[in-house]
């Protein structure tokens, strides 16, 4: 298909061929960059890195990076955490405050100590419940469909409970923040203006949204941190299985560990399940397994449609059964139409009498039990049961995306006849009002929006026949790379002239790459750990497990990947971050940080997106260019051995006694690293992705043609699994206030992560 554009507004760059001048090298910001998503924690004395720019700055004028300082400097309010820190205090320790609340009167202040903590986060209504066995004093109907019609006004009012408070009042776009978001904190519910000591005044509303904030967020990433840790068991126990199945044993006991560990997390999260809301998990929040809902608590159970939970109460049913059992949460699959966007009511088959082994049709009468009476005493006892729709990825790797659609009440329920002559159990379920909206197909839906957004013209298919992707005005440039030709990079002329795209580091002249390591000796694919030397480097396994084209298992202080001295083929697993981007990534712009990088495509946790291309110069010659904000240093080693303020990644000592880059160990006793990637004239996708203190992807050195660790290839990979159209974002990793301009004087730069762990500042 013909560009809608004027040829002449799509220049199309080249890889270069060979080093552009010194002189052409970008203009803006300061330097360096580098991650760490895993911090240690924090050491007594171990500072945070500082920028090689101090070094222009004599020692006394040098900022101080240790804890109390920086306190000092920063926020004298942090006094308080650091003293609860020490453990100094020795009465009831006094919170932190928001110093919007400071100036509020003592009682009015909303507490925060741990009972009540608890509280919040569980669902309280839940808990006052199941004490008080109140479900079971509510009258039985006879008949469900009497029991739908007579009990409907009292259901609508009951279950508004069980919604998350946040959104009680929030209407459909839940944005709106309520009192009853509060639960049980001491609060009045109106606009009364509370005078504050500066005479400013406060609306108790905008408290009350402050700490409601700070709940949910709180919440949310404790189901973030359980999802990664989650990932992380996942990947630990493919790798046993591929092991298993290569009838290799398994020579790392803590493996074993990792997969009980595993189900006994997962155990626990199914004597854990609650009804209801959970904290941390809204309306529209996506599950990439159903392992991860299990994980979470949100599920108990991986396969049933019903998952149930035994309340403890002892009330003879209509069926002589005790009415013990309440469904959680049910699974729609397939059953509804994509691009619905939102689910009001719903009809359910129950489940059981399937014959799982074969065909999965139906062999014998469903029965009122177990799960199918759970769901029935829902109806019965006005309990609100999670809807989780099922549907397939928006890329096109196979697997599914479980979408939370929210809290149903089961407004009726009855038998039906198939023609098969089997009967089944139905149910009918209407969602409750006060949610937000939800679109059950997003994943797939945002892709074909997007284009359709940008161009109006059939985009899609010209990417697929010419292999690269138009952009428009508000996309301004698409990078996309693929096995058969070039990259292609299409900018606006004006916004980015002289910058050219590559498509792998290019070595400026005064810097000799070393030459290739000898590698394994497998052929094919390297699949036994024991025998391939590069396994061995890595603490004698594969860094990577061998689904969706190699996924990292967990960060590592330095991967050891094949390179071109093994004996191996290039679709060896080891070397998963050679085969360039997989992932359709765009740039676009935003309002505040610049440009930004986001994928059209799911991203699973551990897969690598995108390696930092640009020069790979000396860090001396760059000392006197002042403003260049594309320059990665790297510093692997000085990462892992904590010099010059670094703090060092959770590593895993993968590198073994007899570890090549002890060799490089006496050449790098600089405090600064020697070699970086300048990004600023020439580059890939990577130079436009911004930095985040709640990061999405994690940097990972990577040695593959050699092994100093000097010269390291910076790759960026998923910390979690990330949705499509979310920016994609690392941890640069600068201390604050490291920075200091050509005039000697200290750099600040405001950081718009926008994350609940934000910093404040990037530097
Ligand atoms: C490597 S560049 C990233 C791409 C950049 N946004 C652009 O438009 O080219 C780093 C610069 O982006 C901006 N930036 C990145 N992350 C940011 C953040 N979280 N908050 C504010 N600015 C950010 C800063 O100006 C920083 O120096």
């Amino acid at each position: 298909m013909k560009s809608p554009f004027k040829e002449s507004n799509f220049p199309r760059y080249e890889c270069i061929k060979q080093e552009p001048s010194s002189e052409a090298i970008g203009v803006s910001v300061t330097k360096i960059i580098a991650q760490r998503v895993q911090k240690v924690e924090s050491k007594g004395s171990l500072e945070r890195r500082r920028s090689p720019r101090l070094k222009n700055k004599p020692q006394e004028k040098r900022p101080c990076y240790d804890e109390g300082q920086s306190m000092e400097l920063d926020a004298p309010e942090l006094d308080i955490c650091n003293k609860e820190v020490e453990g100094e205090s020795t009465g009831p320790v006094e919170r932190r405050l928001c110093p919007r609340l400071e100036s509020i009167p003592d009682k009015s202040r909303p507490l925060y100590d741990g009972d009540q903590r608890r509280e919040l986060d569980a669902p309280k209504h839940v808990a006052c419940k199941k004490e008080t066995g109140d479900y079971n004093l509510k009258r039985r109907s006879e008949s469900p469909g009497d029991n739908a019609g007579k009990k409907r006004s009292y259901i609508d009012h009951s279950m508004q409970e069980w919604l998350p408070d946040i959104d009680r009042k929030g209407g459909e776009d839940g944005l709106k923040r309520s009192g009853p978001a509060l639960g049980s904190l001491p609060l009045k519910f109106d606009d009364t203006e509370i005078e504050l000591e500066n005479n400013a005044n406060l609306k108790w509303t905008d408290y009350q949204s402050f700490v409601a904030d700070s709940i949910k967020q709180k919440a949310s990433t404790a189901v973030k941190e359980t999802t990664r840790t989650f990932n992380n068991h996942h990947l630990r126990c493919v790798q046993e299985e591929e092991k298993r199945y290569e009838n290799v044993e398994a020579r790392d006991p803590q493996v074993a560990d990792y997969t009980d560990n595993a189900s006994k997390k997962n155990k626990q999260s199914y004597t854990e399940k609650q009804v209801g809301y959970l904290p941390g998990i809204t309306v529209g929040h996506k599950f990439f397994s159903r392992d991860d809902m299990v994980a979470t608590g949100f599920r108990g159970h991986w396969l049933n449609g019903i998952d149930y939970i035994r309340k403890l109460c002892g009330k003879l049913n209509k069926h002589n059964e005790y009415s013990s059992l309440v469904a959680v949460a049910i699974m729609l699959s397939g059953q509804y139409q994509d691009g619905v966007d939102c689910l009001n009511e719903v009809v359910y088959t129950g489940q059981g009498r399937n014959n799982m082994n074969g065909s999965k049709s139906q062999t014998k009468d469903q029965v009122m039990h177990c799960s199918n009476l759970a769901l029935e005493n829902n109806m019965e006892q006005s309990v609100p049961v999670r809807v989780i729709c099922e549907h397939k990825r928006g890329d096109n790797q196979s697997g599914k995306v479980y979408t939370y659609c929210g809290l149903y009440k089961v407004v009726r329920c009855w038998s039906f006849k198939r023609t098969s002559g089997f009967t089944v159990s139905k149910y009918r379920l209407k969602r409750l009002q006060g949610q937000p909206k939800v679109k059950i197909d997003e994943v797939c839906f945002e892709r074909e929006r997007t284009i359709g957004k940008l161009h109006g013209y059939e985009i899609y298919r010209a990417v697929m026949q010419l292999n690269m992707y138009y952009f428009h005005a508000h996309a301004n440039i698409v990078v996309t790379e693929n096995h058969f030709g070039p990259v292609v990079l299409l900018l606006v002329p004006t916004l980015l002239e002289g910058f050219k795209y590559i498509k792998s580091v290019q070595v400026a002249r005064n810097v000799t790459i070393p030459p290739s390591a000898s590698g394994c000796d497998c052929k094919g694919n390297c699949t036994n750990p024991r025998s391939c030397s590069c396994a061995r480097l890595n603490g004698f396994d594969f860094p990577y497990v061998d689904i969706d084209g190699g996924r990292l298992i967990e960060a590592k202080d330095v991967v050891f990947e094949c390179g071109p001295g093994c004996g191996c083929g290039p679709s060896c697993i080891n070397r998963a971050s050679q085969h360039g981007l997989k992932y359709q990534l765009e740039v676009y712009r935003t309002v505040n940080k610049g440009w930004a990088v986001r994928s059209w495509d799911l991203i699973p946790s551990g897969a690598p997106v995108c390696e930092y291309f640009g020069i790979l110069r000396r860090n001396d010659e760059l000392d006197n260019v002042s403003e260049n904000e594309f320059i990665f240093d790297i510093d692997c080693w000085h990462t892992m051995n904590e010099i010059g303020g670094r703090e060092r990644r959770q590593g895993d000592g993968s590198a073994p006694a007899n570890d090549p880059l002890k060799k490089v160990e006496v050449k790098m006793d600089e405090s600064e690293s020697e070699f970086c990637i300048d990004a600023g004239s020439c580059g890939n996708v990577t130079r436009f992705i911004n930095h985040s203190c709640q990061p999405n992807l994690f940097v990972q050195c990577v040695l593959s043609t050699h092994h100093d660790i000097r010269l390291a290839r910076i790759v960026l990979f998923a910390a979690d699994d990330i949705l499509p159209m979310q920016e994609l974002t690392y941890d640069y990793g600068y201390a604050l206030d490291s920075v200091v301009g050509p005039d000697g004087k200290l750099k600040q730069s405001p950081c718009y992560c926008g994350t609940e762990e934000c910093r404040g500042r990037l530097y």
